[in-house]
Protein backbone atom coordinates (compact mmCIF):
# COMPACT_ATOMS: atom_id res chain seq x y z
CA UNK A 1 0.00 0.00 0.00
CA UNK A 2 1.58 3.51 -0.91
CA UNK A 3 0.35 6.44 0.70
CA UNK A 4 -0.34 10.05 -1.12
CA UNK A 5 -0.99 13.59 0.37
CA UNK A 6 -4.11 15.47 0.04
CA UNK A 7 -2.51 18.39 -1.41
CA UNK A 8 -0.50 16.62 -4.05
CA UNK A 9 2.94 17.53 -4.08
CA UNK A 10 4.71 15.70 -1.65
CA UNK A 11 6.22 12.40 -2.29
CA UNK A 12 4.17 9.19 -2.45
CA UNK A 13 5.03 7.09 0.86
CA UNK A 14 5.57 3.23 1.97
CA UNK A 15 3.36 3.05 5.21
CA UNK A 16 6.75 2.72 7.15
CA UNK A 17 7.75 5.73 6.07
CA UNK A 18 3.90 7.31 6.39
CA UNK A 19 4.58 6.70 9.81
CA UNK A 20 7.21 8.23 10.72
CA UNK A 21 6.64 11.47 8.36
CA UNK A 22 3.25 12.39 10.74
CA UNK A 23 2.25 15.55 8.37
CA UNK A 24 3.24 15.62 4.53
CA UNK A 25 5.73 18.15 3.31
CA UNK A 26 2.63 20.04 1.60
CA UNK A 27 1.45 20.28 4.88
CA UNK A 28 -1.01 17.59 3.74
CA UNK A 29 -2.30 14.36 5.29
CA UNK A 30 -1.27 11.12 4.38
CA UNK A 31 -4.10 8.67 2.63
CA UNK A 32 -3.82 5.48 1.49
CA UNK A 33 -3.44 5.44 -2.59
CA UNK A 34 -6.59 2.96 -2.99
CA UNK A 35 -9.00 1.76 -0.22
CA UNK A 36 -8.95 -1.95 0.40
CA UNK A 37 -11.93 -3.90 0.98
CA UNK A 38 -13.23 -6.78 3.17
CA UNK A 39 -15.79 -8.81 1.46
CA UNK A 40 -18.93 -10.26 3.55
CA UNK A 41 -17.77 -13.49 4.32
CA UNK A 42 -14.22 -12.08 5.33
CA UNK A 43 -16.43 -9.18 7.74
CA UNK A 44 -19.00 -12.18 8.70
CA UNK A 45 -15.72 -14.11 9.84
CA UNK A 46 -14.70 -11.86 12.30
CA UNK A 47 -18.12 -11.78 14.61
CA UNK A 48 -17.17 -13.15 18.02
CA UNK A 49 -13.52 -12.99 17.26
CA UNK A 50 -11.25 -12.00 19.82
CA UNK A 51 -10.25 -7.95 19.32
CA UNK A 52 -6.74 -8.64 18.55
CA UNK A 53 -7.57 -11.05 15.36
CA UNK A 54 -10.22 -8.63 14.24
CA UNK A 55 -7.20 -5.92 14.42
CA UNK A 56 -5.15 -8.07 12.39
CA UNK A 57 -7.36 -8.64 9.93
CA UNK A 58 -8.47 -4.89 9.27
CA UNK A 59 -4.85 -3.42 9.89
CA UNK A 60 -2.82 -6.18 7.85
CA UNK A 61 -3.94 -4.47 4.12
CA UNK A 62 -2.61 -1.27 4.80
CA UNK A 63 1.01 -1.79 6.25
CA UNK A 64 1.68 -5.20 4.27
CA UNK A 65 4.74 -3.57 1.96
CA UNK A 66 5.89 -2.52 5.56
CA UNK A 67 5.57 -4.91 8.14
CA UNK A 68 5.94 -8.80 8.31
CA UNK A 69 2.50 -10.43 9.19
CA UNK A 70 4.20 -12.32 11.97
CA UNK A 71 5.58 -9.07 13.19
CA UNK A 72 2.55 -7.12 12.77
CA UNK A 73 0.55 -9.59 14.99
CA UNK A 74 2.82 -9.69 18.03
CA UNK A 75 2.34 -6.61 17.83
CA UNK A 76 -1.42 -6.63 17.73
CA UNK A 77 -1.31 -8.71 20.80
CA UNK A 78 0.87 -6.94 23.10
CA UNK A 79 -0.64 -3.75 22.56
CA UNK A 80 -4.06 -5.03 23.69
CA UNK A 81 -2.81 -7.52 26.22
CA UNK A 82 -2.60 -4.95 28.68
CA UNK A 83 -6.24 -3.50 28.32
CA UNK A 84 -7.97 -3.71 31.67
CA UNK A 85 -10.75 -5.91 30.21
CA UNK A 86 -10.42 -8.76 28.56
CA UNK A 87 -12.80 -7.81 25.31
CA UNK A 88 -10.33 -4.92 25.27
CA UNK A 89 -13.75 -2.73 24.01
CA UNK A 90 -16.86 -3.90 25.24
CA UNK A 91 -19.93 -3.15 24.31
CA UNK A 92 -22.54 -2.43 26.82
CA UNK A 93 -26.44 -2.17 25.93
CA UNK A 94 -27.96 0.83 27.77
CA UNK A 95 -31.45 0.72 26.31
CA UNK A 96 -33.68 -1.35 23.46
CA UNK A 97 -31.19 -0.43 20.08
CA UNK A 98 -28.58 1.50 21.98
CA UNK A 99 -25.30 -0.16 22.92
CA UNK A 100 -22.48 1.67 23.95
CA UNK A 101 -18.50 0.61 22.91
CA UNK A 102 -16.71 1.43 25.68
CA UNK A 103 -12.96 2.79 24.55
CA UNK A 104 -11.30 3.59 27.67
CA UNK A 105 -9.95 0.44 29.14
CA UNK A 106 -6.44 1.11 27.94
CA UNK A 107 -3.68 2.54 30.55
CA UNK A 108 -5.20 6.23 30.31
CA UNK A 109 -8.32 5.80 30.41
CA UNK A 110 -9.24 7.23 27.31
CA UNK A 111 -10.21 5.90 23.63
CA UNK A 112 -6.36 7.39 22.32
CA UNK A 113 -4.98 4.00 23.98
CA UNK A 114 -6.49 2.27 21.40
CA UNK A 115 -4.61 3.03 18.63
CA UNK A 116 -1.32 4.48 20.84
CA UNK A 117 -0.48 1.24 22.02
CA UNK A 118 -0.40 -0.10 18.74
CA UNK A 119 1.54 2.83 17.63
CA UNK A 120 4.22 2.98 20.04
CA UNK A 121 5.10 -0.38 18.93
CA UNK A 122 4.81 0.33 15.10
CA UNK A 123 7.21 3.21 15.39
CA UNK A 124 9.94 1.27 17.52
CA UNK A 125 9.81 -1.28 15.03
CA UNK A 126 10.54 0.77 12.03
CA UNK A 127 13.06 2.79 13.51
CA UNK A 128 14.59 -0.03 14.92
CA UNK A 129 14.68 -1.87 11.89
CA UNK A 130 16.49 1.36 10.46
CA UNK A 131 18.79 2.03 13.41
CA UNK A 132 17.20 5.31 13.84
CA UNK A 133 15.76 7.88 16.44
CA UNK A 134 12.85 10.49 16.06
CA UNK A 135 12.07 13.49 18.20
CA UNK A 136 7.77 13.05 18.90
CA UNK A 137 5.88 16.52 18.52
CA UNK A 138 2.08 16.32 19.87
CA UNK A 139 -0.59 18.61 20.47
CA UNK A 140 -2.93 17.29 23.23
CA UNK A 141 -6.40 18.59 24.24
CA UNK A 142 -5.81 16.26 27.32
CA UNK A 143 -6.08 12.58 26.32
CA UNK A 144 -3.62 11.85 22.91
CA UNK A 145 -0.74 13.77 25.16
CA UNK A 146 -1.25 11.60 28.21
CA UNK A 147 -1.52 8.39 25.73
CA UNK A 148 1.34 9.19 24.05
CA UNK A 149 3.55 9.60 27.07
CA UNK A 150 2.57 5.88 28.28
CA UNK A 151 3.04 4.66 24.84
CA UNK A 152 6.12 5.82 24.18
CA UNK A 153 7.64 6.39 28.16
CA UNK A 154 10.30 3.07 27.65
CA UNK A 155 10.89 3.62 23.94
CA UNK A 156 14.54 4.62 24.02
CA UNK A 157 14.33 5.21 20.20
CA UNK A 158 12.56 8.53 20.87
CA UNK A 159 11.84 11.84 23.04
CA UNK A 160 8.33 13.17 23.44
CA UNK A 161 7.39 16.13 23.77
CA UNK A 162 3.26 16.99 23.92
CA UNK A 163 2.09 20.38 23.68
CA UNK A 164 -1.44 21.23 26.14
CA UNK A 165 -3.49 23.99 26.92
CA UNK A 166 -2.17 25.50 29.93
CA UNK A 167 -5.18 25.04 32.20
CA UNK A 168 -7.98 24.08 30.18
CA UNK A 169 -7.25 20.06 30.52
CA UNK A 170 -9.01 18.57 33.34
CA UNK A 171 -6.67 17.95 36.79
CA UNK A 172 -6.45 14.04 36.04
CA UNK A 173 -5.51 14.95 33.07
CA UNK A 174 -2.46 17.50 33.50
CA UNK A 175 -1.17 15.21 36.18
CA UNK A 176 -1.70 12.01 33.72
CA UNK A 177 0.78 14.18 31.62
CA UNK A 178 3.20 15.48 34.09
CA UNK A 179 4.08 13.08 36.76
CA UNK A 180 5.70 10.78 34.56
CA UNK A 181 9.18 10.81 35.40
CA UNK A 182 10.86 9.20 32.30
CA UNK A 183 14.13 11.36 30.78
CA UNK A 184 12.72 10.75 27.17
CA UNK A 185 9.35 12.79 28.14
CA UNK A 186 8.45 16.31 28.46
CA UNK A 187 5.44 18.13 28.90
CA UNK A 188 4.63 21.20 27.52
CA UNK A 189 1.99 23.89 29.29
CA UNK A 190 1.40 26.03 25.91
CA UNK A 191 -0.17 29.78 27.21
CA UNK A 192 -3.44 29.34 24.26
CA UNK A 193 -5.53 26.86 23.54
CA UNK A 194 -5.58 23.11 21.79
CA UNK A 195 -5.85 24.89 18.54
CA UNK A 196 -2.60 27.08 18.76
CA UNK A 197 -0.57 23.96 20.59
CA UNK A 198 -2.09 21.67 17.40
CA UNK A 199 -1.28 24.83 14.72
CA UNK A 200 2.09 24.94 15.85
CA UNK A 201 2.83 21.38 16.12
CA UNK A 202 1.90 21.54 11.81
CA UNK A 203 4.45 24.64 12.13
CA UNK A 204 6.77 22.75 13.60
CA UNK A 205 6.40 19.86 10.56
CA UNK A 206 6.33 22.96 7.90
CA UNK A 207 9.58 24.21 9.02
CA UNK A 208 11.21 21.64 7.37
CA UNK A 209 15.08 22.80 8.38
CA UNK A 210 14.05 22.18 12.19
CA UNK A 211 12.08 19.13 10.77
CA UNK A 212 14.62 16.84 9.41
CA UNK A 213 17.15 18.22 12.42
CA UNK A 214 15.35 16.66 14.81
CA UNK A 215 13.64 13.78 13.06
CA UNK A 216 10.16 14.65 13.80
CA UNK A 217 7.68 12.16 14.24
CA UNK A 218 3.71 12.98 15.23
CA UNK A 219 1.25 10.95 16.97
CA UNK A 220 -1.34 12.90 16.72
CA UNK A 221 -4.33 11.74 14.02
CA UNK A 222 -2.49 13.46 11.17
CA UNK A 223 -0.53 10.01 11.78
CA UNK A 224 -2.18 7.43 9.05
CA UNK A 225 -1.56 4.59 11.51
CA UNK A 226 -3.64 6.15 14.35
CA UNK A 227 -6.76 6.33 12.02
CA UNK A 228 -6.19 2.65 11.27
CA UNK A 229 -6.09 1.21 14.21
CA UNK A 230 -9.17 2.73 15.06
CA UNK A 231 -10.78 1.49 12.08
CA UNK A 232 -10.59 -1.90 14.28
CA UNK A 233 -13.21 -1.24 16.31
CA UNK A 234 -16.10 -0.47 14.10
CA UNK A 235 -15.97 -4.12 12.25
CA UNK A 236 -15.56 -5.30 16.13
CA UNK A 237 -18.80 -3.64 17.39
CA UNK A 238 -20.86 -3.89 14.15
CA UNK A 239 -19.81 -7.90 13.56
CA UNK A 240 -21.14 -8.86 17.67
CA UNK A 241 -24.51 -6.98 16.17
CA UNK A 242 -24.54 -8.99 13.04
CA UNK A 243 -23.24 -7.08 10.16
CA UNK A 244 -22.89 -7.79 7.46
CA UNK A 245 -26.04 -8.75 7.41
CA UNK A 246 -27.27 -6.06 9.60
CA UNK A 247 -26.65 -2.24 9.35
CA UNK A 248 -25.72 -0.54 11.98
CA UNK A 249 -24.77 3.59 13.10
CA UNK A 250 -22.29 4.88 14.70
CA UNK A 251 -22.52 8.01 17.04
CA UNK A 252 -18.91 9.61 17.67
CA UNK A 253 -17.79 12.73 19.90
CA UNK A 254 -16.02 13.99 17.63
CA UNK A 255 -12.71 16.78 18.14
CA UNK A 256 -9.97 16.67 15.36
CA UNK A 257 -12.32 14.45 13.47
CA UNK A 258 -10.05 11.32 13.47
CA UNK A 259 -12.19 9.30 15.51
CA UNK A 260 -15.37 9.63 12.86
CA UNK A 261 -13.15 10.02 10.01
CA UNK A 262 -12.27 6.07 10.69
CA UNK A 263 -15.73 4.72 11.31
CA UNK A 264 -16.09 6.53 7.58
CA UNK A 265 -12.98 4.23 6.54
CA UNK A 266 -14.65 0.90 8.30
CA UNK A 267 -17.77 2.15 5.40
CA UNK A 268 -15.28 2.45 2.37
CA UNK A 269 -13.83 -1.37 3.25
CA UNK A 270 -17.28 -2.62 3.18
CA UNK A 271 -18.64 -2.35 6.60
CA UNK A 272 -22.33 -1.41 6.38
CA UNK A 273 -22.91 2.10 7.96
CA UNK A 274 -26.05 3.47 7.93
CA UNK A 275 -25.03 6.72 9.22
CA UNK A 276 -22.02 8.08 11.20
CA UNK A 277 -23.20 10.68 13.53
CA UNK A 278 -20.82 13.72 14.23
CA UNK A 279 -21.31 15.11 17.65
CA UNK A 280 -20.06 17.87 18.98
CA UNK A 281 -20.23 20.29 22.49
CA UNK A 282 -20.32 23.98 22.31
CA UNK A 283 -17.59 24.26 20.16
CA UNK A 284 -19.78 23.24 17.01
CA UNK A 285 -17.73 23.87 13.85
CA UNK A 286 -18.68 20.61 12.17
CA UNK A 287 -22.30 20.61 13.11
CA UNK A 288 -22.43 23.91 11.59
CA UNK A 289 -20.29 22.85 8.43
CA UNK A 290 -22.99 20.06 7.74
CA UNK A 291 -26.14 22.42 7.99
CA UNK A 292 -24.73 25.28 6.17
CA UNK A 293 -21.60 24.11 3.94
CA UNK A 294 -19.44 26.51 5.54
CA UNK A 295 -16.34 25.64 7.76
CA UNK A 296 -16.10 28.65 9.31
CA UNK A 297 -13.79 28.85 13.07
CA UNK A 298 -14.74 30.63 15.71
CA UNK A 299 -13.44 31.51 19.06
CA UNK A 300 -13.01 28.18 21.65
CA UNK A 301 -15.64 28.31 24.63
CA UNK A 302 -13.99 25.94 27.58
CA UNK A 303 -16.75 23.12 28.38
CA UNK A 304 -17.07 20.10 30.65
CA UNK A 305 -15.93 17.97 27.38
CA UNK A 306 -12.56 20.05 26.98
CA UNK A 307 -10.98 17.08 24.88
CA UNK A 308 -13.68 18.17 22.48
CA UNK A 309 -12.57 22.16 22.60
CA UNK A 310 -11.47 22.57 19.23
CA UNK A 311 -11.98 24.26 16.45
CA UNK A 312 -9.62 23.07 13.58
CA UNK A 313 -10.50 19.33 12.91
CA UNK A 314 -7.21 18.20 11.42
CA UNK A 315 -8.92 15.36 9.83
CA UNK A 316 -11.43 17.02 7.81
CA UNK A 317 -9.36 17.36 5.35
CA UNK A 318 -8.87 14.21 4.69
CA UNK A 319 -12.74 13.56 4.48
CA UNK A 320 -12.37 17.00 2.32
CA UNK A 321 -10.11 14.84 -0.18
CA UNK A 322 -12.31 12.19 -0.77
CA UNK A 323 -15.26 13.90 -1.20
CA UNK A 324 -13.55 16.31 -3.39
CA UNK A 325 -13.00 13.20 -6.17
CA UNK A 326 -9.00 13.73 -4.50
CA UNK A 327 -8.76 16.98 -6.42
CA UNK A 328 -5.69 18.13 -4.49
CA UNK A 329 -5.92 21.62 -5.86
CA UNK A 330 -9.35 22.32 -4.74
CA UNK A 331 -8.14 21.15 -1.29
CA UNK A 332 -4.30 23.44 -1.27
CA UNK A 333 -7.15 26.16 -2.10
CA UNK A 334 -9.57 25.24 0.54
CA UNK A 335 -7.00 24.96 3.10
CA UNK A 336 -4.92 28.04 2.16
CA UNK A 337 -8.40 29.95 2.60
CA UNK A 338 -8.32 28.40 6.08
CA UNK A 339 -5.10 29.48 7.10
CA UNK A 340 -6.06 32.91 5.85
CA UNK A 341 -9.43 33.82 7.02
CA UNK A 342 -10.28 31.08 9.26
CA UNK A 343 -13.01 29.81 6.69
CA UNK A 344 -13.94 28.01 3.62
CA UNK A 345 -17.24 27.00 1.47
CA UNK A 346 -17.80 23.66 0.82
CA UNK A 347 -18.31 22.92 -2.78
CA UNK A 348 -22.34 21.74 -3.59
CA UNK A 349 -20.81 18.10 -4.72
CA UNK A 350 -18.35 18.06 -1.82
CA UNK A 351 -21.18 18.55 0.79
CA UNK A 352 -23.94 16.41 -0.99
CA UNK A 353 -21.28 13.68 -0.70
CA UNK A 354 -20.55 14.00 3.12
CA UNK A 355 -24.15 14.49 3.98
CA UNK A 356 -24.43 10.77 2.09
CA UNK A 357 -22.39 9.07 5.02
CA UNK A 358 -22.71 11.57 7.88
CA UNK A 359 -25.35 13.19 10.32
CA UNK A 360 -24.39 15.86 12.67
CA UNK A 361 -25.53 17.10 16.55
CA UNK A 362 -24.43 19.84 19.19
CA UNK A 363 -25.17 19.35 22.91
CA UNK A 364 -24.94 22.19 25.21
CA UNK A 365 -23.22 22.06 28.75
CA UNK A 366 -26.87 22.15 30.42
CA UNK A 367 -27.73 19.54 27.76
CA UNK A 368 -24.59 17.23 28.78
CA UNK A 369 -25.41 17.54 32.63
CA UNK A 370 -28.72 16.46 31.97
CA UNK A 371 -27.67 13.55 29.95
CA UNK A 372 -24.75 11.81 32.31
CA UNK A 373 -27.96 12.25 35.13
CA UNK A 374 -30.45 10.66 33.09
CA UNK A 375 -27.77 8.12 31.34
CA UNK A 376 -27.23 6.41 35.64
CA UNK A 377 -30.82 7.60 36.96
CA UNK A 378 -32.31 5.50 33.60
CA UNK A 379 -29.52 2.31 32.81
CA UNK A 380 -27.30 3.04 36.03
CA UNK A 381 -24.76 3.99 33.59
CA UNK A 382 -21.88 6.09 34.85
CA UNK A 383 -20.57 8.39 31.30
CA UNK A 384 -17.84 10.75 31.22
CA UNK A 385 -18.95 14.37 29.66
CA UNK A 386 -17.44 13.31 26.13
CA UNK A 387 -20.18 10.08 26.08
CA UNK A 388 -22.74 12.06 27.36
CA UNK A 389 -22.04 14.66 24.57
CA UNK A 390 -23.14 11.28 22.18
CA UNK A 391 -25.41 10.10 24.21
CA UNK A 392 -27.57 13.53 24.25
CA UNK A 393 -26.90 13.85 20.00
CA UNK A 394 -27.83 10.14 19.77
CA UNK A 395 -31.49 11.29 20.49
CA UNK A 396 -31.45 13.70 17.89
CA UNK A 397 -30.35 12.45 14.52
CA UNK A 398 -33.63 10.70 13.58
CA UNK A 399 -31.94 8.46 10.47
CA UNK A 400 -29.25 6.99 13.21
CA UNK A 401 -32.05 5.79 15.29
CA UNK A 402 -33.69 3.40 12.87
CA UNK A 403 -30.81 0.33 13.21
CA UNK A 404 -29.52 -0.38 16.11
CA UNK A 405 -27.34 2.79 17.42
CA UNK A 406 -23.99 2.22 18.79
CA UNK A 407 -22.45 4.99 20.94
CA UNK A 408 -18.86 5.20 20.98
CA UNK A 409 -17.83 5.94 24.72
CA UNK A 410 -14.72 7.59 24.71
CA UNK A 411 -12.94 8.41 28.11
CA UNK A 412 -13.60 6.84 31.68
CA UNK A 413 -15.79 9.15 34.01
CA UNK A 414 -12.72 9.21 36.37
CA UNK A 415 -10.74 11.18 34.08
CA UNK A 416 -13.61 14.06 34.66
CA UNK A 417 -14.78 13.41 38.02
CA UNK A 418 -16.60 16.86 38.91
CA UNK A 419 -18.25 16.44 35.92
CA UNK A 420 -19.46 13.66 36.91
CA UNK A 421 -20.55 14.57 40.47
CA UNK A 422 -21.84 17.21 39.61
CA UNK A 423 -24.57 15.63 37.53
CA UNK A 424 -24.97 12.52 39.88
CA UNK A 425 -23.57 13.19 42.84
CA UNK A 426 -21.08 10.10 42.68
CA UNK A 427 -17.08 11.05 42.69
CA UNK A 428 -15.80 7.61 40.14
CA UNK A 429 -12.66 6.71 41.66
CA UNK A 430 -9.77 6.21 39.66
CA UNK A 431 -8.80 2.85 39.09
CA UNK A 432 -5.98 1.04 41.50
CA UNK A 433 -3.03 1.47 39.14
CA UNK A 434 -3.44 5.54 39.67
CA UNK A 435 -4.36 5.57 42.89
CA UNK A 436 -1.64 8.07 43.68
CA UNK A 437 -1.88 10.54 40.92
CA UNK A 438 -2.64 13.14 42.59
CA UNK A 439 -0.06 13.03 44.87
CA UNK A 440 2.89 12.33 42.80
CA UNK A 441 5.32 15.26 42.05
CA UNK A 442 4.55 17.26 38.48
CA UNK A 443 7.61 18.14 36.17
CA UNK A 444 6.18 20.27 33.59
CA UNK A 445 7.49 23.58 31.42
CA UNK A 446 4.98 26.38 30.89
CA UNK A 447 5.97 28.52 27.59
CA UNK A 448 4.68 31.23 26.03
CA UNK A 449 1.98 31.03 22.94
CA UNK A 450 5.01 31.56 20.49
CA UNK A 451 6.49 28.91 17.64
CA UNK A 452 10.14 30.10 18.50
CA UNK A 453 10.36 29.61 22.06
CA UNK A 454 9.03 26.04 21.83
CA UNK A 455 10.93 25.16 19.11
CA UNK A 456 14.34 26.63 21.25
CA UNK A 457 13.07 24.61 24.36
CA UNK A 458 12.45 21.24 22.01
CA UNK A 459 15.96 21.80 20.08
CA UNK A 460 17.92 22.40 23.63
CA UNK A 461 16.19 19.49 25.31
CA UNK A 462 15.83 16.88 22.71
CA UNK A 463 18.76 14.52 22.18
CA UNK A 464 18.58 15.17 18.42
CA UNK A 465 19.10 18.45 19.21
CA UNK A 466 20.76 19.08 21.86
CA UNK A 467 23.18 22.63 21.53
CA UNK A 468 21.67 23.44 18.48
CA UNK A 469 19.57 26.65 17.59
CA UNK A 470 16.23 26.52 16.92
C1 LIG B 1 -12.37 11.86 25.37
C2 LIG B 1 -12.38 12.30 23.95
N1 LIG B 1 -13.52 12.17 23.26
C3 LIG B 1 -13.60 12.55 21.98
C4 LIG B 1 -12.55 13.13 21.33
C5 LIG B 1 -12.70 13.50 19.89
O1 LIG B 1 -12.03 12.59 19.07
P1 LIG B 1 -11.48 13.03 17.65
O2 LIG B 1 -10.46 14.07 17.91
O3 LIG B 1 -10.88 11.81 17.09
O4 LIG B 1 -12.62 13.56 16.90
C6 LIG B 1 -11.34 13.33 22.01
C7 LIG B 1 -10.14 13.94 21.43
O5 LIG B 1 -10.06 14.38 20.36
C8 LIG B 1 -11.25 12.86 23.35
O6 LIG B 1 -10.10 12.96 24.01
N1 LIG C 1 -8.82 15.34 21.91
C1 LIG C 1 -7.51 15.13 21.46
C2 LIG C 1 -7.05 16.19 20.49
C3 LIG C 1 -5.96 15.67 19.60
O1 LIG C 1 -6.50 14.71 18.77
P1 LIG C 1 -5.69 13.68 17.90
O2 LIG C 1 -6.62 12.53 17.78
O3 LIG C 1 -5.40 14.34 16.62
O4 LIG C 1 -4.43 13.30 18.59
C4 LIG C 1 -6.62 14.99 22.67
O5 LIG C 1 -7.07 14.47 23.66
O6 LIG C 1 -5.50 15.41 22.67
Amino acid sequence: MRYVSTRGEAPVLSFADALLAGLARDGGLYVPETWPTLSDDEIAALAGKPYAEVAKAVIAPFVADSIPRRALDLMIEDAYAGFRHPAVAPLVQIAPNRFVLELFHGPTLAFKDVAMQLLARLMDHVLGARGARATIVGATSGDTGSAAIEAFRHSDAVDVFILYPHKRVSEVQRRQMTTVASPNVHAIAVEGTFDDCQAMVKAMFNHHAFRDRLALAGVNSINWARIVAQVVYYFYAATALGAPHRTVSFVVPTGNFGDVLAGWVAKKMGLPIADLSIATNVNDILARTLETGRYETKGVKPSSSPSMDIQVSSNFERLLFEALDRDAATVRELMGSLAQSGAFSLPRAAQAAIAADFSAGRADEPETAKTIARAFEDAGYLADPHTAVALAVADKVEHSRKVPQVVLSTAHPAKFPDAVEAATGLRPPLPPHMADLMTRKEHVTVLPNDLSAVEAFISRTARLGAGAAA
